[in-house]
C-alpha cells in the first residue's frame, strides 16, 4: 500500500500510465493540485493534455498509477462510483458549449441542479446568478441556437459553476474564441474559481493565456512533465465578479 497524498492537495497523482487502443498518451505523470489553485496544463497538440484531465477527473480509468480526491482512491472507484463523484464533486467545462438545444440558457444552466434534487426555486435562482456574473443574463430566455458562440460558451461555464463544485476542469475553454472572447471567459472563469475557493484546472496550449491566469502551470511534453511545475505570478485581480 503507496503513503496517502499530502493534506493540502485536493487532486494528486502518481505515475499515472494511460494509453488510447496501445497509443500512450500519459507515460508516468505525477502532479498534485492545491485547495482553491488555479493550475493549467499546457503542451501542444496530442501531448496529452485532455487525458489528464480525463484521468484526474474519473472520466477515464487509469492503466497505471494512483490517482487521490481529498485523500480518497480515485483510481480503485467503480464505474459507478466514478460517475456519482464526477456528479456530486466536479464541473466540466469543454471546448465546445454542448449545450441542451431543446431548453433555454437559463433551464441550461439550472439543469445540473435539478438533476441533484435542488428544487426549483433554488435551482433558478442559480442559473439567474450565474447567468448575470457571466454578463449573459440577457440571455437566458434564449435557445443556444439563437446565441452567438461566445454567448453559449458563457452560458457552459455558468453550467458548470452554478452548482459549486470542489473541481471545475476546463478543457481548452477558449478554443473557439476570439482572443477577447477568450481573456473574457477565462477572466470570468477564473476570478470565479477563486471568489468561491474552487479549484480549477485548466488545458490549454496557449502558454501566454496560462501564464496570465494560472498560479502555476505544468507543462506536457508527449506525455510526461521533462520539467518541474513553474511557478506563475498570481494575478493581481481577485475579487468576485459580481
Ligand atoms: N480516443 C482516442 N483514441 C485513440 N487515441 C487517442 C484518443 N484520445 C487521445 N488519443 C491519443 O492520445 C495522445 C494524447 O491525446 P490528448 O487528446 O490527450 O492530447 P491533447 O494534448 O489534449 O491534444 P489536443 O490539444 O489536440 O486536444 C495523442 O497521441 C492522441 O492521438
Amino acid at each position: 500500500m503507496s503513503a496517502a497524498p499530502p493534506d493540502n492537495d485536493v487532486l494528486w497523482a502518481r505515475g499515472i500510465v494511460k494509453s488510447h487502443h496501445g497509443t500512450p498518451a500519459l507515460r508516468e505523470v505525477s502532479l498534485g493540485i492545491r485547495e482553491g489553485e488555479v493550475l493549467a496544463v499546457t503542451g501542444g497538440r496530442g501531448s496529452g493534455k485532455s487525458t489528464l484531465l480525463g484521468c484526474l477527473s474519473a472520466q477515464l480509468p487509469v492503466d497505471s498509477g494512483e490517482v487521490w480526491f481529498n485523500s480518497s482512491p480515485v483510481h480503485t472507484l467503480s464505474r459507478a462510483g466514478r460517475e456519482k463523484l464526477r456528479r456530486d464533486r466536479f464541473g466540466f467545462v469543454g471546448s465546445e458549449p454542448h449545450l441542451v438545444p431543446e431548453l433555454t440558457a437559463r433551464e441550461n444552466v439550472a439543469l445540473p441542479l435539478l438533476l441533484a434534487g435542488t428544487g426549483n426555486r433554488t435551482a433558478y435562482g442559480a442559473a439567474d446568478d450565474w447567468l448575470e456574473r457571466l454578463d449573459v443574463a440577457d440571455c437566458a430566455k434564449h435557445r443556444p441556437v439563437e446565441l452567438l458562440q461566445s454567448q453559449r460558451q458563457r452560458i457552459a461555464v455558468a453550467r458548470a459553476l452554478a452548482p459549486l463544485p470542489r473541481v471545475v476542469f476546463a478543457d481548452d475553454p477558449t478554443a473557439p474564441l476570439h482572443r477577447e472572447a477568450q481573456d473574457q471567459v477565462l477572466r470570468i472563469l477564473t476570478s470565479a474559481a477563486r471568489s468561491h475557493q474552487l479549484t480549477l484546472v485548466l488545458a490549454t496550449h496557449d502558454t501566454e493565456l496560462a501564464n496570465k491566469y494560472a498560479d502555476r502551470t505544468v507543462a506536457l511534453v508527449d506525455g510526461r512533465t521533462p520539467a518541474p511545475p513553474t511557478p506563475v505570478r498570481r494575478p493581481a485581480t481577485t475579487t468576485a465578479t459580481r
